[in-house]
């Protein structure tokens, strides 16, 4: 469906004035988007400095494609010899689009619930659409795993855990359609810090912890909380449904506490230090957990059929954000027992033999990695082992970091490779070794893999860290088909346990592909 762009820009923010007048009534736009190849006649092209390129070199394309207006910061050139067309010019074009596109697409769910966090995102918005579903309700999730959950449509989504703006308002508005009213979505800190979420009509967000990672992109850390905090001061309106973990850092649990009350948002905290959900005893069980918690000053008693004390964070967090209102806890609380474990986390992927298990898990930062062989500590009889690498092009910092916590939580520490990228795989390695100088190092994550299994004896624990769900290993621009569970799978003869209980056995992998868009 089109619309006048003078609607769209008054969506924006924006007063309906071009250089040369008022915006025609008669000028409609049927689509949005800020990469020119996708441009066809009757679509505003928004025209966006970006961390590679300048989207405004792209203008004449875009306008040969057919054009019928440009998004720009103030002060764009307008390319000689290129036919005039209306430049709407704008201090944030990018929030702008995201605002035109949340306009042009139509209503969204109308229960949406965003969660944002260094580690944990995936996991809660999982859970969140779990204990929706339990409830009866048709939902989805959008993130890192792609859509996951109702999609009537057959809707697919690229690679990223927060998707551009225009697919995000797109996608959301199809669901909608659908009859998909419950929606929980990723918001990363790109995302964010790139106004993807800026059109969201959100219920609800959640903030799981704040740990070190992305300081390649957003240079301090300082910034990136602040990037992570617009999803609480700016993206959901006033009045809004807020729930956090009480036992993150200090520095941004205060700020969320600020921007609480600063905006009258019902903010739910949860964890040992929490208020509405306050964790009073964890035990691990061989499959599990057991939580003592007191709800809104009730104590009560619950099974998890999940490991790891993280787990238990991202379900209490999970509860807080799907519970409109607080006479609904109880009764998301009674379902927790119902969760089923999400692809790649915390992931019992085989049993050997002689009882020793190994695990697959997306740990990608210091913190996670920590977390992750505390979680697994209980579990581990005998030796605790862990293969493990940094990806490249991102952070450098966290690789000595994450080198740390392997040497100082496991027995057993195996550096290998993680989506090198395009950066020298023995580089990252060895960047990684100095803070695991003990390590073992084996680059090829097959033979890393194999040789961490050959080290196994009853009652040992392996987890194979960072990969989770991926399907590829990252090497240059091309993507080499790997998937830690299927290669424990193969490489044990065994089948696998899946994280829905379900039987898995190793399966042929496809072939190699490109890897989507830069870095
Ligand atoms: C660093 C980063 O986040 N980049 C994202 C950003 O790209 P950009 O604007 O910087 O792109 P650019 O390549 O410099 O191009 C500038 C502009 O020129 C346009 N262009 C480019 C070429 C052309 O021929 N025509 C054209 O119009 C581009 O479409 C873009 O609008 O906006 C693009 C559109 O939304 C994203 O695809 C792109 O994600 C890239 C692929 C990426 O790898 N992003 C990762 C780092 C990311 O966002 N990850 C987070 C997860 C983090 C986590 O949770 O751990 C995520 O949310 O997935
Ligand atoms: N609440 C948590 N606190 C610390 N670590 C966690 C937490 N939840 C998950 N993790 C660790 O982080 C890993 C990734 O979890 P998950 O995919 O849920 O996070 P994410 O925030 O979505 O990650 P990404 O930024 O890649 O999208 C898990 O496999 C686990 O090792
Ligand atoms: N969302 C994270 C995923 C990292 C996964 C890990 N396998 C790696 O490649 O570092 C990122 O893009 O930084
Ligand atoms: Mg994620």
């Amino acid at each position: 469906m089109s619309q006048p762009l003078s609607h769209l820009m008054a969506a924006a923010g924006l007063p309906p004035m071009l250089p040369g007048g008022i915006v025609p009534e008669t000028l409609s736009v049927s689509a949005l988007t800020a990469d020119s190849r996708a441009v066809r006649p009757g679509t505003l092209f928004a025209a966006l400095p970006g961390t590679h390129v300048d989207g405004r070199t792209f203008i004449a394309a875009a306008v040969q494609a057919g054009a019928c207006a440009v998004l720009a910061p103030p002060g764009t050139p307008w390319p000689q010899g290129v036919a005039p067309c209306p430049l709407v010019e704008c201090e944030n074009p990018r929030r702008a689009l995201a605002l035109m596109a949340a306009a042009l697409a139509g209503p969204q769910p109308a229960y949406l619930a965003a969660i944002t966090g260094t580690n944990g995102k995936t996991s809660t918005a999982d859970f969140i659409r779990q204990l929706w579903a339990l409830q009866g309700f048709s939902a989805s999730a959008i993130g890192t795993l792609g859509l996951t959950g109702a999609n009537p449509t057959g809707i697919t989504l690229p690679p990223l855990t927060t998707p551009d703006p225009v697919t995000l308002a797109n996608t959301l508005a199809t669901l909608e359609r659908a009859g998909v009213h419950h929606v929980a979505l990723e918001a990363s800190s790109h995302g964010l810090e790139q106004g993807r979420l800026d059109g969201l009509h959100l219920s609800a967000a959640g903030f799981s912890n704040l740990t070190r990672d992305h300081l390649d992109y957003h240079g301090t850390l300082d910034a990136y909380r602040q990037a992570k905090l617009h999803l609480l001061s700016d993206i959901l309106p006033p009045g809004g449904l807020a729930a956090a973990n009480a036992d993150m850092d200090s520095p941004t649990l205060d700020a969320i506490r600020r921007i609480a009350k600063t905006r009258n948002l019902r903010l739910r905290l949860v964890g040992e230090q929490g208020d509405t959900l306050r964790l009073l005893e964890h035990r691990a069980l061989p499959h599990g957990q057991e939580l003592r918690l007191s709800c809104t000053g009730h104590i009560q008693t619950l099974t998890l059929g999940l490991p790891g004390r993280f787990q238990a964070d991202n379900a209490l967090l999970a509860t807080a954000l799907a519970a409109q209102n607080d006479a609904d806890l109880p009764a998301l609380l009674a379902l927790l027992p119902q969760l089923q474990g999400v692809r790649g986390r915390m992931e019992r992927a085989v049993v050997l033999p002689n009882g020793a298990s190994a695990y697959v898990d997306y740990a990608h930062t210091p913190d996670a990695l920590a977390r992750l062989l505390a979680s697994l500590r209980p579990h581990a009889l005998g030796k605790l082992v862990v293969v493990f690498g940094a990806g490249g092009d991102r952070d450098r910092g966290k690789r000595p970091l994450m080198g740390q916590e392997a040497a100082v939580g496991a027995d057993i520490a195996i550096i290998t490779d993680d989506n090198p990228r395009t950066e020298n795989a023995a580089a990252i390695r060895a960047a990684v070794r100095t803070g695991a100088p003990q390590a073992l190092e084996i680059a090829d994550r097959r033979s890393a893999i194999a040789e961490a299994l050959s080290l196994l004896g009853p009652g040992d624990v392996l987890v194979v860290a960072g990969k989770g769900h991926e399907q590829g290993q990252i090497v240059g621009d091309t993507v080499l088909p790997f998937d830690d569970a299927s290669v424990l799978r193969a490489l044990t003869g065994a089948e696998g346990i899946t994280n829905n209980g379900a039987v898995a056995s190793a399966h042929a992998q496809p072939t190699a592909r490109k890897a989507a868009g830069p870095a």
